[in-house]
């Protein structure tokens, strides 16, 4: 899987603030579904056991921002308790006084469940300020929630832009199988859809026809494709308006030389009761008025046992007729029965949330299946193709070989040669054969020759941190390309922040240097970055594409692979102010857009763009991990051990 999960991260000691979606249903104050707070334990558990102190976030029900007593979580919190081994709080607040008294005296190895995150108004419009107060509250978001993961609100998603984001097992599973049967379903591919109506599953299906082999219709919604069938199909439920959708769907099934497999008999009566009068109808001979069909019937549930027999994935959603009454509820049990007795021959189910899994449970099923979702509206609009937000915003691994990550240090003017010559020595020791990414030091023209020499048997690569655009001549002070090139050095930092605002450097001298050093095949790091005012004024984005356009002015296509981009904010740099992962990504998106504008899209994808200002051991996980941000451009910590701890997290999540 491509997403960080929490066995990826070190959790010792660290505060763990976890989405899950324990969104159960109640009745009376009881809890009549527990399966989703059961889901969650295996994640709520390994963090506890790796040391890591566990905040809950969950929303329950739709209470409309307001506190509203029947959705109090407080009765699952209680049930959490009693039946996982730790100690479960519970604070009846979702921020504020309250809530930070009883994170600041929450034990290792404790629980604290907040209050509804929906009594919040701001959750569900994902709004920042409440985002960053959750965030404020730990160290590591840790994303459980597959049921909530189609929703963009504050707890699942706004968090993550502020803290790393990583999966818990449940989210993981959930990606894996529903995932998995999305891009990449072993074939032969068969879909069970059924429920209640077609306006529901379009997308699904729509999507469903790209891939799968055989689509089954069951359900009500199966009458709105036997009606445009010209069947007649008496009173049952079908959707008028749907009709000429059902048509289209059917036309696009032979087109795409997908089986649409609709029922060939149904279970009739008169009334949706316990105990009326019913019987068995085939298709062909129609339903009659005042009749109408609420489950599929003998002959449908033969056919779909031959034509599911040698399918290798099946994927179902949706019961197959009135299944809460047991008189129509056979079908729905026969196919679950099917499904699971062909899971057991090898075959991989997935049974999509909601009435479905609720049936399979009824069934005493649930357990037969590879996978049974927690998601309801979350599984549908997976199924459908769609990247959920709450998927979406979960740290990413990087693909070894993706594009060239580069963990680069800036020492400025810090450090003799004889402080140079220990630390480097420590650091060819430890991190010096480093080979998922590319390690460069950029150190004081003094100590160039010296760190060269040192580094010279390891895999680490020596930067100038500035040069000068003349070859050679009356410049008293200045250094050439040539001269950096003789000592080995293999890149220069250029434009960096500090040679712009006190150097008073320009694009145009910054342009020609960059030039100049790729003329003598020296590597450049070009330096680009906006200062706080002109982020308040809202320029950030017109003073990088600036600072880029003309620093790049003359570049070939082909030097650009001798090209590195660090996007250094100046309000970020020796401020200990650090651009969140989210601020820090917008940016490298942008600057990615515009070297495919400038270039094309192949330079823009392989092009490294390294983020820079305030970074550290605390921060590198969460910037390092977005997709567009391919490593840092270190100060501060670059002259100290956390730079070897910056290269050994760089490495976990690299795969
Ligand atoms: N033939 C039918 N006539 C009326 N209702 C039906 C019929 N078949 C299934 N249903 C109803 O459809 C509902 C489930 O629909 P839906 O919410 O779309 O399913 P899911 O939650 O699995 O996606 C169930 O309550 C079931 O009783
Ligand atoms: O129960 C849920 O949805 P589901 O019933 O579609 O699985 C999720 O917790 C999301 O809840 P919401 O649909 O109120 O956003």
């Amino acid at each position: 899987m491509s997403k960080m999960t929490i066995k990826d991260i070190d959790l010792k000691d660290k505060k763990v603030i976890m989405r899950v979606d324990f969104n159960v249903p109640i009745k009376d104050g009881k809890i009549t579904d527990e399966t989703r707070i059961k889901a969650a334990i295996p994640s709520i558990n390994y963090v506890l056991e790796k040391g890591a102190k566990v905040i809950l976030l969950s929303h329950l029900g739709r209470p409309k921002g307001e506190r509203t007593p029947e959705f109090s979580l407080k009765p699952v919190a209680e049930r959490l308790n009693e039946i996982i081994d730790n100690e479960v709080k519970f604070v009846d607040d979702t921020r504020g006084e309250k809530v930070d008294k009883a994170v600041e005296s929450l034990k290792s190895g404790e629980i604290l469940v907040l209050e509804n995150t929906r009594f919040e108004k701001g959750e569900k419009k994902n709004d920042e300020e409440l985002s960053n107060y959750w965030a404020s509250l730990a160290d590591i978001h840790v994303n459980d929630a597959f049921g909530t993961a189609h929703r963009a609100h504050a707890s699942n998603v706004g968090i993550a832009s502020v803290i790393p984001s990583v999966a818990g097992f449940l989210m993981e599973k959930e990606i894996k199988f529903i995932g998995g049967v999305t891009e990449n379903p072993e074939k032969p591919y068969a879909v069970i859809l059924g429920g209640a109506k077609v306006s529901d599953k379009i997308g699904v299906i729509k999507n469903l026809m790209n891939e799968a082999n055989k689509i089954f219709i069951g359900g009500a919604m199966m009458f709105t494709f036997l009606k445009a069938l010209d069947k007649k199909i008496g009173s049952s439920k079908f959707e008028e308006d749907k009709i000429d959708l059902a048509k289209e769907l059917i036309k696009e099934a032979k087109e795409k030389n997908v089986e649409l497999i609709l029922p060939t008999d149904a279970v009739v009566a008169q009334k949706l009761e316990t105990g009326v009068e019913k019987k068995i109808v085939s298709i062909d001979d129609g339903i009659e008025e005042g009749w109408m069909g609420l489950d599929i019937g003998p002959k449908t549930l033969e056919l779909f046992k031959n034509e599911l027999s040698n399918m290798k994935t099946i994927v179902w959603n949706g019961p197959m007729g009135v299944f809460e009454i047991d008189d129509f509820a056979e079908g729905t049990k026969q196919v679950a029965q099917l499904i699971a007795d062909l899971t057991d021959k090898g075959t991989t189910s997935i049974i999509g949330g909601g009435d479905s899994a609720a049936a399979a449970e009824k069934f005493g099923l649930a357990q037969k299946f590879s996978h049974v979702s927690t998601g309801g509206g979350a599984s549908l609009e997976y199924l459908e193709g769609n990247e959920l937000p709450g998927i979406k915003s979960i740290a990413n691994k990087k693909r070894l070989g993706e594009r060239n990550f580069i963990l680069a240090g800036n020492w400025k003017m810090n450090k003799t040669n004889t402080e140079a010559s220990a630390f480097v020595n420590k650091l060819v020791g430890q991190i010096g054969n480093e080979n998922k990414f590319e390690i460069i030091l950029g150190v004081p023209y003094t100590a160039l020759d010296r760190v060269a020499d040192i580094t010279r048997s390891s895999k680490i690569k020596v930067a100038a941190e500035n040069m000068y655009f003349e070859d050679s001549g009356a410049f008293t002070g200045e250094i050439s390309a040539k001269m950096l090139k003789d000592i080995n050095t293999e890149y220069v930092i250029l434009g960096h922040s500090e040679r712009r605002n006190i150097f008073k450097e320009t694009d145009e001298e910054i342009n020609k240097k960059v030039k100049k050093a790729l003329s003598n095949e020296l590597k450049v790091i070009l330096c680009v970055g906006e200062l706080l005012e002109e982020r308040e004024d809202g320029l950030t984005l017109n003073v990088v594409e600036r600072q880029i356009k003309k620093g790049l002015k003359g570049v070939t296509k082909e030097d650009m692979s001798n090209v590195v981009i660090a996007y250094e904010p100046v309000w970020a740099i020796g401020t200990g102010k650090v651009a969140t992962p989210k601020q820090a990504q917008d940016t490298h998106e942008s600057i990615r857009r515009l070297i495919s504008e400038i270039y094309d899209q192949d330079v823009a994808n392989s092009t490294s763009i390294l983020y820079g200002g305030s970074v550290k051991p605390e921060n590198i996980f969460g910037l390092f991990s977005k997709p567009d941000i391919d490593g840092g451009l270190v100060g501060g910590a670059s002259l100290k051990e956390d730079f070897i701890e910056l290269a050994n997290i760089m490495r976990d999540i690299i795969v």
